[in-house]
């Protein structure tokens, strides 16, 4: 290959390298090694679209709109739908109704309705709102986790054992997540040892599962399988879920990744809402819609209706007046015959 031009050389190599080998370039230092698993024959997908997706919305959205937007999900077959979170008003405002939102929706017995409590004080109020199931929300990152609650990681995790406590004694299961996994908007990158050392406390203390979140939505199929590289040397993939931010467009591809070892729970955002406070610029979650297109593409079960999904999405958008960043909704609203007056 001497004289050839640099990039035909890389693509040489590229082909040489890839050769019968799995299809992700990574994969190659360890092709034979134990974390390429056969995919998932079922994913349950967590819908976070009512908390993680409207919490970052500068206007207030309406009560009734929230309740009817949980509504509707709860008819699409998801088996899981985070509807609000008890935090601080002065720190999220959009969150402030989650009482009357939790109380307002209709509970359907297949559905679980998680809620994030950060601490004590949030936990006790969702429980008197009537919550069965809460999520307790820390961070790989020291500086994220100052921003976010307000608290070092240390003692975020007292607060936690706090809530996991009175959530035992309730019967009430807790869901854990850790943000910044794959890098933070304050210090950048951030260690899979550090990320794994979260992650092991928060099911010690007593979680049924961690979601990771890659909060920046930076991440890239490279580094979610680093990461998960780390994790799983000491904790079980069946513990795990991946929460992916579409920001840098590498969502569905992390997801691909996570699936392909062993992680089996997804969380989405119907029409890829969402967003953190805290975490400026990041985009939205990877759209509840294109992760169910995607699975179901690889004949994996969801339980979930898509065209259901997409109705859910197209009436959020309305009510927030913005179009649909799912891929999916997008592509199905353009293929639909237009009503014009010549039809
Ligand atoms: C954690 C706190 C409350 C600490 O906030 P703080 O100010 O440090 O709390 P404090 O204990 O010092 O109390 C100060 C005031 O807050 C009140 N307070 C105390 N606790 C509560 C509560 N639970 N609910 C309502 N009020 C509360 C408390 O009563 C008191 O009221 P005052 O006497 O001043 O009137 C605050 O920092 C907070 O609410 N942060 C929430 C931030 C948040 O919601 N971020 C977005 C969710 S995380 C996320 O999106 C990431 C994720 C999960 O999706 C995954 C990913 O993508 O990475």
């Amino acid at each position: 290959m001497g004289n050839a031009p640099i990039a035909v050389k890389h693509c040489l190599n590229y082909g040489a390298l890839m050769g019968d080998s799995p299809w992700m370039p990574w994969l190659l230092q360890e092709k034979k090694g134990p974390d390429i698993h056969k995919f998932p024959d079922f994913v349950k997908i967590v819908e976070v679209g009512p908390r993680d997706g409207l919490q970052n919305e500068k206007e207030m959205v309406p009560t009734e709109v929230k309740i009817q937007l949980i509504d509707m999900l709860s008819q699409t077959g998801l088996s899981v739908i985070e509807a609000t979170s008890f935090v601080s008003s002065k720190w999220v405002a959009q969150m402030a109704d989650h009482t009357e939102v939790l109380r307002g929706i209709n509970k359907l017995p297949h559905v679980r309705y998680p809620v994030l409590t950060p601490n004590l004080q949030g936990f006790q109020a969702a429980v008197e709102a009537g919550a069965s199931e809460v999520a307790v929300f820390g961070s790989a990152s020291e500086t994220f986790s100052k921003r976010n609650i307000n608290c070092s990681i240390e003692e975020s995790m007292r607060r936690f054992e706090q809530v996991i406590t009175a959530a035992k004694q309730a019967g009430i299961p807790v869901r854990g997540y850790v943000s910044c996994t794959l890098g933070c908007p304050y210090e950048g990158d951030i260690q899979p040892a550090q990320v794994k050392k979260v992650v092991k406390r928060l099911l010690e203390l007593g979680c049924y599962e961690v979601s990771l979140g890659d909060t920046t939505g930076a991440g890239t199929a490279g580094s979610m399988a680093a990461m998960l590289r780390a994790v799983t040397t000491e904790v079980p993939v069946h513990a795990l879920a991946v929460h992916c931010h579409d920001t840098y467009g590498q969502a569905l591809a992390n997801i691909l990744t996570a699936l392909q070892m062993g992680v089996s729970v997804v969380d989405s955002s119907v029409a890829g809402l969402g967003g953190c406070p805290y975490a400026k610029g990041a985009g939205g979650n990877v759209s509840t819609e294109d992760v169910v297109y995607m699975l179901h593409g690889l004949g994996i079960e969801t339980g979930v209706d898509l065209s259901k999904v997409i109705e859910a999405g197209e009436f959020i958008c309305q009510a927030l007046n913005r179009p649909t960043s799912s891929k999916v909704a997008q592509a199905t609203n353009k293929s639909k015959p237009s009503l014009s007056r010549s039809d």
